[in-house]
């Protein structure tokens, strides 16, 4: 098998390394999938991240065609309060009233992977459970200052500065970076990769 991360995520292609445990023979090449993200109407948000994470697997394959027994992974993450899809900010403005929003409260961050091979996809979903701290005016503006918030779900980043916002979490911590690092590894032993 030749594995393939569909995914311009830098956070995604470290973690992705972690799982060959430092061993030099497991290797992963990169392609960028272009995918619609907009969400159908109606759908839920457990259905619209499995749905993505599937579709950037599918078009990756779509890329690998000269490639002997690809196996691709794609990746979706988006962060869930009271039942809305929080994907990543269209501007700083947005990025603020996510914040806001997010102050003093626990969301939910959803990470759907998929793999897809020639004759098949299967999906895995993983949830996590964030509470917040509640945020001044002052943390909101400084940390969007940062431009952090500006290519991540949610509007933060747990592994950089937004980390300061985190009072707790339930659940798995790659989650909320971008790629659930047992359920890949599950997934690829499935397909006797790793
Ligand atoms: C909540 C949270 C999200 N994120 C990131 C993970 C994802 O990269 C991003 C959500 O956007 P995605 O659309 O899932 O992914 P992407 O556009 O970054 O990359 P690609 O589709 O090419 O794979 O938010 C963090 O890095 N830290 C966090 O704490």
């Amino acid at each position: 098998m030749n594995l393939v991360l569909a995914s311009t995520s830098p956070r995604r292609k470290e973690l992705l390394t972690h799982i060959g445990l430092g061993r030099a023979e497991f290797r992963f090449t990169q392609v960028a999938p272009d995918i619609d993200e907009t969400p159908k109407k109606g759908e839920l948000p457990r259905d619209y991240v499995q749905r993505l994470a599937a579709e950037k697997a599918q078009a990756g394959l779509a890329l690998c065609s000269g490639m002997s027994q690809p196996a691709v992974l794609g990746s979706d993450t988006i962060v869930v309060l009271e039942n809305e899809i929080l994907g990543k900010p269209v501007d700083e403005a947005d990025a603020k009233r996510v914040l806001r929003a997010l102050s003093g409260k626990a969301h939910t961050v959803m990470t759907a992977v998929a793999l897809a091979m020639t004759d098949q996809t299967s999906v895995r979903l993983v949830e996590t459970l964030v509470r917040f701290c509640v945020l001044s005016d002052a943390d909101i503006d400084a940390y969007v200052a940062s431009q952090e918030p500006m290519d991540k779900a949610g509007s933060y980043g747990i592994q950089g500065l937004g980390g300061c916002f985190v009072e707790s979490i339930e659940g798995s911590y790659s989650c909320v970076v971008g790629l659930p690092l047992v359920e890949t590894r599950e997934l690829l032993s499935e397909a006797g990769i790793g």
